[in-house]
């Protein structure tokens, strides 16, 4: 899909929030300073639209990106970040879990997770989660620039295996740097939403 057009349409914490155009609409899911700020701006060709940072956990609210007003992409505040307090996680749980629950337009999730590693236990949580609503899943192992070219099979695999993925669940590695996986991702939401 060419994109010119993208804009932040809302910073959503309650459902009464979410925008009621009934595009389709693909979320963005992984911990905090995994890169989905990162493979947000790749898939939008902008260089910082959605807001990357050093300093993980800042994205706090679900962030609603109209995309040429056609579909949403909903960049989802990571989880995972020592920093947080006790309260503010419990919120965070709260507010995820109502979403991915009740949000009708949703056609599917993206799950990062770091290609160089093992999936966290926070990881396969998640992953449980979509799965126990029956969400389609693309799972994105990012900086895969990190990773030399020989290992990358293995990659998938450990992703694979790390969080049970089912037969249904794809994998591409990703990166920011060099655009690994661009297309392969945008493939899969044009998939899910139909909009191409
Ligand atoms: N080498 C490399 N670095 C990356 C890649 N993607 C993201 N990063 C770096 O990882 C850090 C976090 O990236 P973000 O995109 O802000 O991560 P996020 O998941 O949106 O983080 P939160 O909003 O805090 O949840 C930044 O320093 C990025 O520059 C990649 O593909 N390769
Ligand atoms: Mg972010």
């Amino acid at each position: 899909m060419q994109v010119n057009n993208v804009n932040l349409r809302i910073s959503a914490v309650r459902p009464d929030q979410y925008p009621k155009d009934g595009f389709p609409e693909v979320a963005f899911a992984g911990r905090s300073n995994v890169g989905k700020s990162s493979l947000t701006n790749v898939l939008i060709n902008r260089r910082n639209y959605a807001r990357t940072s050093s300093q993980p956990g800042k994205t706090q609210t679900l962030n609603f990106y109209d995309i040429e007003s056609k579909l949403f992409f909903v960049d989802v505040p990571g989880y995972g970040y020592a920093k947080v307090s006790q309260k503010e996680r419990e919120k965070w749980a709260r507010m995820i879990e109502t979403y991915f629950s009740e949000r009708q337009p949703l056609r599917g999730v993206v799950t990062l997770v770091d290609a160089r590693h093992e999936p966290t236990k926070l990881d396969k949580q998640m992953v449980d989660f979509l799965h126990y609503y029956d969400l389609p899943l693309l799972v994105v192992g990012t900086k895969v620039d990190k990773v030399p070219k020989s290992r990358r099979n293995r990659c998938v695999s450990q992703i694979r295996k790390g969080l049970a993925l089912r037969q249904a669940d794809q994998v591409v590695l990703f990166s920011a740097v060099d655009k690994t996986g661009k297309d392969d991702v945008w493939a899969w939401i044009e998939k899910q939403t139909g909009v191409k």
